[in-house]
């Protein structure tokens, strides 16, 4: 079911200064800040060419990713990002399997323009995972 690993993400405190990190320490090619308020997190892509690096930092006093920062002050992996050719399919197969979909359980348009599913960490060792619909 899964194919290619879209992107890794990485919650941070502060998106301007894990920028530059990225930018000056690492010599990475930062795409433009995306501010997805229904989401409630700012992101920025950085395409290594195999995959994606998400960085995210909360947008809103109703983010998500604020409880993960709270354990995690200095930020750290949050998510990986698997594409899938049909996530309704995806979806019905895996909440079958017993899965939990998070939130109201129907997929959302993710900062890509396509429809993302989050599952939940304690049903995949630990790992908060999210499902991006491409097309094959
Ligand atoms: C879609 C736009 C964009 C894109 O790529 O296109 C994005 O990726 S946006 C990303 C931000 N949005 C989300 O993360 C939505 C899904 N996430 C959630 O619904 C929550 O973050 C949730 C439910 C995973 C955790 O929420 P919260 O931390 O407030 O709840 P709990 O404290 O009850 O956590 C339960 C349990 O899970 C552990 N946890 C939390 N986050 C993670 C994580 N990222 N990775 C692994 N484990 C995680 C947390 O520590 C709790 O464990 P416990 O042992 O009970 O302490
Ligand atoms: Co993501």
């Amino acid at each position: 079911m899964i194919g290619r690993l879209n992107h890794i993400a990485i919650a941070v405190p502060d998106l301007a200064a894990a920028v530059e990190t990225y930018r000056d320490q690492l010599g990475a090619r930062i795409g433009p800040a995306q501010a997805l308020p229904e989401h409630g997190v700012t992101v920025v892509f950085i395409d290594t060419g195999n995959t994606k690096v998400e960085l995210l930092e909360p947008l809103g006093a109703a983010s998500p990713i604020a409880a993960f920062l709270e354990k995690n002050p200095a930020g750290g992996m949050h998510h990986l990002c698997f594409e899938v050719p049909d996530i309704a399919a995806a979806m019905a197969r895996l909440q079958a399997g017993g899965a939990r979909v998070l939130g109201d359980g129907r997929p959302r348009i993710g900062a890509h323009g396509n429809p993302v599913i989050f599952l939940h960490p304690k049903d995949f060792t630990g790992t908060l995972i999210e499902l991006e619909q491409v097309p094959a």
